[in-house]
């Protein structure tokens, strides 16, 4: 967690919570000074004057402190809610399946809410909360050493009391609970079959039957309240008995001349903070451990790699791939290791080459496209990209354009959509637009016009033509598509499989729709059935 934090600003609110935990002992003297006063046999008014100014100076001072902390405090829980937010957006927090996004979604905001006031704000609560603790104890003992012990044992009692008939008063609960859901249950059979009850003349009988049903709930919810009444009343007991036998060693020891009036106010007022201190201690701890699952979570989010707006993208250069071979690759998903998804598949595909995917439903053909773009490690077998000379490229996620059955639209403008915020020139940007078929659009409604979310004031085809558009933009050298145009009305399937056929990148396409002229078109045509690939056709015409 350390790294998201700002160090400048932990520090000033660790000392603003150390100066703003001095108040409460500081007020505790405060009251003794005025019973000081009070009880001296000749004090001047100018001097009680004086008090009361340096009193109510100090006060509003640390007044001034509490707020200086509040937004110390503040400023620490916004900077590290920024830097957390900043590095979740380029670490593999964002890189999750379509079925999780809410679930990440909702990390965003419970989760790490949670984080920044039940851990964040309660470290530096504890911190105040100690050195209360800390020297209002001191200031108590300093009085009175007995008489403090008497006063903290008793004080401590009371905020356990109400876990005295806790227990009882939940049992009454739930009983009366369960008695309301059987009258709602009656209720609700009554409402929804009035007019067979009126049919059947059943009123009187229903009546007879929902009397005791009722008298159940009414008696139940009595003796509910019954029970909070004496949990109440149980409560003060212990807190006046708490309250008063302290008091009464106080008094006594005062009378004896044992100890000063002012003596025994600080105690008594003291007592009570450190109490209440331990109290907040306490609760800060159950809630920073209540967050400790989210914290756990938030390590486990590793870095992506390459997040510097500034940093190259690899075009197709003489680093590019040439050729993709896979040779024996098997593969298992983890939870079912011995039902093997792919059982040996060899496939070998040259840089330019359109080559058709297909095969039944389930049998493992976006298993195999994560495989080859290495977001799969394969069980056993390899998968290797060669360039032209031979050597070795690691296959990188920028190699790779995606065109699924989803268009990936960000809500902003056309320009963005293509350029991801990445400097182009106008000229290029006209050229990936010319070569997606997107020309005529934008020369109606420019290239800055705002795309709304998911693309929704955009038809399918201009989705997918937009993300065309950006991978030729981008010079993707691997285009892969999985069911890209599915969604798609015929005649708009087939201008943008065309154009899928006329890029010059690779395509590895899964589709089931293609006419058998376009599937012609591809360079190769395999069959993917029990885990094995088939050649069906090779060659375009
Ligand atoms: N993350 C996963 N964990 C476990 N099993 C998975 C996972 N993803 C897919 N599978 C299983 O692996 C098999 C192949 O799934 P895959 O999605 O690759 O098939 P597919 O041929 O692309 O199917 P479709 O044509 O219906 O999209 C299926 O039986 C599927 O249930």
């Amino acid at each position: 967690m350390k790294q998201y934090l700002d160090r400048r600003w932990c520090a000033i609110s660790v000392v603003l919570a150390i100066l703003a935990g001095l108040s409460i002992p500081f007020n505790t003297w405060s009251y003794a000074q005025f019973f000081s006063l009070m009880t001296q046999p000749r004090v001047n008014v100018r001097t009680v004057w004086l008090t009361v100014a340096l009193i109510a100076g100090v006060t509003i001072l640390f007044a001034v402190i509490d707020y200086g902390y509040q937004r110390a405090l503040n400023r620490n829980v916004a900077l590290f809610t920024q830097h957390v937010r900043e590095y979740l957006l380029t670490s593999d927090f964002i890189e999750t399946d379509q079925s999780n996004v809410s679930a990440r979604l909702s990390y965003l905001t419970n989760d790490l809410d949670m984080i920044e006031n039940n851990d964040l704000r309660q470290v530096f609560t504890m911190i105040r909360a100690v050195v209360t603790v800390v020297f209002t104890l001191a200031l108590a003992i300093h009085n009175n050493f007995g008489l403090t012990l008497i006063f903290i044992a008793f004080a401590s009692v009371t905020p356990f009391t109400p876990k005295l008939l806790a227990r009882r008063t939940k049992q009454r609960a739930q009983n009366w609970s369960s008695r309301v859901g059987r009258y709602m249950t009656f209720m609700s059979d009554v409402l929804r079959n009035a007019a067979t009850v009126r049919h059947y003349a059943a009123l009187g009988l229903f009546l007879q039957k929902g009397r005791g049903i009722i008298h159940a709930s009414v008696t139940a919810k009595r003796r509910r309240d019954n029970t909070v009444a004496a949990s109440n009343l149980v409560a003060a007991v212990v807190a006046y008995v708490c309250m008063y036998v302290p008091i009464g060693f106080g008094v006594v020891m005062v009378i004896q001349g044992r100890l000063t009036v002012a003596s025994f106010v600080t105690v008594q007022y003291a007592s009570n903070w450190i109490i209440n201190s331990f109290l907040t201690i306490a609760q800060s701890r159950s809630q920073m451990n209540a967050t400790q699952p989210m914290l756990t979570q938030l390590v486990q989010f590793k870095p992506l790699p390459d997040t510097s707006p500034q940093s190259d993208w690899p075009a197709a250069g003489d680093d590019a791939f040439a050729t993709l071979q896979l040779t024996q690759v098997v593969f298992s998903y983890p939870d079912d290791p011995h039902q093997p998804v792919l059982r040996g598949v060899d496939l070998r595909v040259k840089r330019g080459d359109k080559v058709l995917l297909t095969g039944p439903s389930g049998v493992g053909k976006s298993t195999l496209i994560h495989i080859l773009m290495g977001t799969l490690p394969p069980t056993s077998g390899t998968v290797s990209f060669r360039s032209a000379a031979g050597q070795d490229v690691q296959p990188t996620p920028e190699m790779f354009g995606e065109v699924r059955q989803e268009s990936n639209i960000f809500n902003d403008t056309l320009r963005f959509n293509l350029t991801l915020g990445r400097s182009f020139s106008d000229q290029q940007i006209t050229s990936a637009l010319r070569q997606a078929g997107l020309l005529a659009y934008t020369q109606e409604h420019g290239v800055d016009t705002l795309i709304t979310e998911n693309g929704d004031n955009l038809s399918g085809g201009e989705r997918k033509r937009i993300e065309l558009a950006r991978a030729f933009l981008y010079q993707r050298q691997f285009l892969v598509v999985d069911e890209g145009t599915a969604s798609l009305d015929p005649q708009t399937a087939d201008e943008i499989q065309r154009i899928l056929l006329a890029s010059p990148a690779t395509v590895v396409e899964i589709d089931h729709h293609l006419s058998a002229a376009l599937r012609r078109k591809f360079d190769a045509h395999y069959e993917l059935n029990q885990g094995k690939l088939t050649l069906m056709t090779e060659g375009n015409e």
